[in-house]
């Protein structure tokens, strides 16, 4: 599949214009990226964690102790791109919107209270044309971020739609996590961060707002997601459980604050 994204106008939606040009993204790690190998490493899946039969090197050449799959879901627009490449590469893609077109991946490791957790992070298309291609990626997913656009009401509206389509699709036991991204456009926002926190309250999953333009909160959403599912597979004996709700109202920032 390529990575290749067709441009179109911004304002969110699944409108489906033509392919015009590819966005001059920083090298990925997916191997739909510039004819590099497709295939992760040679990982084994044990109950369905990925765990390297020995010390192993991830695409991005560094050592992990175990890797998980986290997908980026959400409406077109809603900067699932521009969330992961803040994460990865530190930078933010201004300019024209470039759509996603199917599905890549790209790798990152975090040092996690002393284990290397690697995720491999899959941004799918939100475009409703590629969602049959994103349907067959829930599967093997073991968290799933599912981000809206603060500044576009369609795309919150569509989040029921979207966790009942996570809840047809993925493992039982997923971690979701609902992101309010594009708080930086304190101006053109039209849902609040109490909608946000409502809807997260009702379906059980923890919230955050983020922007991937100025950084906020983008580190501890994947940091979180990381910490969740270390402790599920790891549950040593003496150490307490792992409380993702209570770390994420913890340690999340509020947007008229700093830089995660
Ligand atoms: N102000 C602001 N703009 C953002 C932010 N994140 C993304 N954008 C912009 O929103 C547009 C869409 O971002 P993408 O990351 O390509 O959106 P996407 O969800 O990957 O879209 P698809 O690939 O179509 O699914 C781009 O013009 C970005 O520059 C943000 O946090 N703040």
């Amino acid at each position: 599949m390529s990575r290749k994204k067709s441009q179109k106008s911004r304002g969110g939606g699944s409108s489906s214009s033509p392919a015009t040009s590819a966005r001059n993204l920083p090298p990925k790690d997916g191997a739909r990226a510039g004819g590099k190998s497709c295939s992760p490493d040679s990982e084994v899946p044990v109950n369905g964690v990925v765990v390297p039969g020995r010390p192993s090197l991830s695409n991005s050449a560094e050592f992990y102790d175990m890797a998980f799959k986290v997908m980026l879901v959400g409406d077109s627009g809603v900067g699932k791109t521009c969330l992961l490449v803040r994460f990865k590469d530190g930078a933010f893609l201004a300019g024209s919107f470039i759509s996603t077109v199917g599905i890549d991946f790209r790798n990152k490791v975090l040092n996690v209270d002393g284990v290397k957790v690697k995720l491999q992070i899959w941004d799918t298309a939100g475009q409703e044309r590629f969602r049959s291609v994103t349907h067959a990626y829930y599967r093997d997913a073991h968290a799933l971020l599912l981000l809206y656009d603060v500044t576009n009401k369609t795309s919150f509206d569509n989040i029921q739609a979207w966790l009942t389509e996570i809840h047809e699709y993925a493992q039982q036991d997923v971690v979701v996590m609902l992101l309010g991204n594009k708080v930086d456009s304190t101006h053109e926002r039209v849902v609040k961060r109490e909608e946000g926190e409502k809807l997260a309250k009702e379906y059980g999953v923890p919230f955050m707002e983020t922007s991937a333009k100025t950084g906020l909160n983008v580190d501890l959403a994947f940091m979180a997601i990381g910490k969740e599912l270390k402790h599920r597979s790891m549950k040593l004996p003496n150490e307490p459980k792992f409380k993702l709700h209570e770390y994420v109202r913890k340690e999340v920032k509020g947007s008229g604050c700093c830089k995660s």
